[in-house]
């Protein structure tokens, strides 16, 4: 597995929330971190119909449009009783016109669930992949879970996305109802950070 041998990284997303927690779990390793979104670089097409062939479009895109090292992650909820629905398709499940509407979103999906009388407990899995991209076109993948349930109401304002309805397992709090640091030391994105870290930063 190729080492990280660069003090600047090149985070490929365009999607804040993510950036926050990227932002904190890679503290004290000393790179230098700028965002895609920061650099107002284009948002390439989600055209595959995997976690790690979308992941691969923007981590590459990003490595190409600035000569570093870019790092991209590509996330999703994957709910047992939808038969892995929305999974690739859970930022798509929140698309309107005037942009993203996560409240829709979570409300839509509770709908589904009540639409099939799902029962307790409504098994879940938030999932990350991570890609480290190389402006030579090498990369590597990292990928993460984390298992829980899905809530309903809604609960806590601190996370973003469908925060609000995911209770990881082994925690009475949803995500929205924990702060960064906690969500970080469990988190789907923090899963893979761990094998991103083991693999490329140590
Ligand atoms: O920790 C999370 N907490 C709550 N929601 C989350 C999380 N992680 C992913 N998600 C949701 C948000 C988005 O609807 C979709 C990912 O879609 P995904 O294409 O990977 O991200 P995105 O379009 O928001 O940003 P970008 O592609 O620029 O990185 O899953
Ligand atoms: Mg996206």
């Amino acid at each position: 597995m190729r080492k990280f041998s660069s003090d600047r990284l090149l985070v490929a997303t365009h999607n804040r929330g993510k950036l926050e927690e990227i932002a904190k779990l890679l503290e004290g390793f000393g790179i230098s971190v700028v965002s895609a979104g920061e650099l107002n670089l284009p948002e390439p097409a989600e055209t595959e119909d995997s976690f790690v062939g979308n992941a691969r479009i923007k981590a590459h895109a990003a490595a190409q449009a600035t000569g570093l090292p870019a790092l991209s992650d590509d996330s999703g909820i994957t709910i047992d009783a939808l038969d892995g629905a929305p999974g690739v398709y859970t930022a798509d499940w929140a698309e309107t016109p005037t942009g993203r509407d996560f409240v829709m979103a979570m409300t839509q999906t509770w709908d589904r669930l009540e639409a099939i009388a799902a029962t307790e407990p409504r098994l879940a899995q938030f999932r990350c992949t991570l890609v480290l991209a190389w402006p030579d076109g090498h990369d590597e993948v990292f990928e993460g879970v984390m298992a829980g349930q899905i809530v309903w109401p809604m609960r806590g304002d601190q996370g973003h996305g469908y925060d609000p309805i995911f209770q990881p397992s082994g925690s009475d709090l949803t995500f929205g109802e924990m702060d960064r640091w906690q969500k970080n030391q469990i988190s789907h994105r923090a899963d893979a950070f761990r094998k991103l870290v083991e693999g490329c930063f140590t």
